[in-house]
């Protein structure tokens, strides 16, 4: 009788370090995860945590070990190819262009990616509805990174990379980046967050980077 072979799981960090100017940044990370999961990245300044989001994207590759989706070398030409799909990516540098109108920035990815339709709905959601038709340029922060995340909803791929998807948002930004990673999960899709300021993420992974450099006293330590 044949054994049953469970599935692989959709991404596996396995052994993963990167070395930047003769120097170690992460080393030896080993992380599953599987459909509908969510991984929370913490760690001081400089930790590595964005050097590991970039290598998910596939932006650098590890120094050494493997990131393995679907059990794939995702570095291989053929199979970068097609993870690359499966990416939606979400920085600090949030890519909006000023000139076009807020709905032209979400709706601009949404045409790349061959969709059509959820521009509009992902704007309301994110509470931008009423500031759709107005140039890029005179949204606030806050305002430019909920345009980001309904870029995420419009666009819809399965694996979110996040760098600090929380930072410039009130308090109700950050309900609704809760609301929309919990909605993702629920779909089977995965997030990987890195961050420093608390999100609710129900069932996490939690991976804390340690710190690189023995840590020297600065005022802050003085003050206290
Ligand atoms: N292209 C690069 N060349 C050399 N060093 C780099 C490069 N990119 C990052 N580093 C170094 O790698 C380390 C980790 O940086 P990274 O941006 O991943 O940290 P982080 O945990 O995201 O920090 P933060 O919390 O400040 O965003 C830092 O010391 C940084 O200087």
């Amino acid at each position: 009788m044949p054994l049953y072979k469970p599935p692989p799981p959709r991404l596996l960090l396995n052994n993963v370090s990167c070395m930047r100017n003769a120097q170690t940044v992460l080393r030896n990370i080993n992380v599953t995860v599987h459909d509908g999961s969510a991984l929370v990245m913490t760690g001081a300044n400089g930790s590595g945590k964005t050097t590991l989001l970039r290598m998910l994207a596939g932006f650098s590759r590890p120094s050494a070990g493997e990131i393995l989706w679907d059990g794939n070398d995702i570095t291989s030409p053929g199979v970068f190819q097609q993870y690359k799909l499966q990416l939606n990516w979400l920085s600090l540098r949030d890519a909006v262009k000023d000139k076009l109108t807020v709905l032209d920035n979400v709706q601009w990815f949404e045409v790349l990616e061959g969709r059509c339709g959820r521009a509009k709905p992902a704007l309301e959601l994110m509470g931008l509805g009423r500031l759709m038709n107005d140039k890029a340029r005179m949204l606030s922060m806050g305002q430019r990174k909920r345009l980001q995340l309904a870029r995420l909803l419009a666009i819809d791929r399965p694996i979110w990379l996040l760098d600090e998807p929380s930072v410039a948002l009130d308090a109700e930004g950050v309900q609704l980046l809760e609301y929309i990673i919990s909605e993702h999960r629920k779909k089977g899709g995965i997030v990987i967050v890195a961050t420093h300021l608390p999100i609710k993420i129900e069932d996490a992974m939690s991976l804390r980077l340690p710190q690189r450099f023995p840590r020297r006293m600065t005022s802050v330590d003085m003050l206290n």
